[in-house]
């Protein structure tokens, strides 16, 4: 195997990790799953490019991040989401809203402290020539 899939493969099993993590916490269980259009019937029509935590494991399976800002970029999506759905002055969309941002935070933090940089700037540079 070439080194560039060697490096590919660890940033999957990285990243499966980051999910499971993430998805363990049941403070962000609303983001474990996506929106039930069932529950949430006018979800689709404010939200146009929903994201969540399950998608975005089966994404690293299917090879769609070649890097942990890819990765990051989707954190963001679904907490971009959760902010813009939820923009009430309720109690119940302020728990939404400091949860999603509490994911945004943790994501970041758990990359930041547990991903070396230089086989983060590895990955980047391979997703550059790709
Ligand atoms: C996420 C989200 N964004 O807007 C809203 C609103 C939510 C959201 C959606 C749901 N109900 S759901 O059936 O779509 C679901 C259940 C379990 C996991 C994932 C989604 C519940 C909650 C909640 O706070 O409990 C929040």
């Amino acid at each position: 195997y070439d080194r560039e899939e060697h490096t590919l493969r660890e940033l999957r099993i990285f990243l499966r990790d980051m999910c499971k993590k993430l998805a363990s916490n049941k403070l962000f269980f609303m983001f474990t799953k996506p929106v039930d259009t069932e529950e949430v019937p006018d979800y689709p029509t404010i939200i146009k490019q929903p994201m969540d935590l399950e998608t975005m494991m089966t994404k690293v399976d299917f090879h769609r991040y070649e890097c942990a800002k890819d990765f990051l970029n989707d954190i963001e999506l679904i907490c971009q989401n959760a902010l813009e759905y939820n923009p009430a002055r309720t109690s119940a969309d302020k728990q939404i809203r400091h949860r999603a941002c509490s994911l945004r935070d943790y994501a970041y933090t758990l990359i930041k402290t547990e991903m070396d940089t230089d086989f983060e700037e590895k990955c980047q540079e391979i997703s550059k020539k790709r």
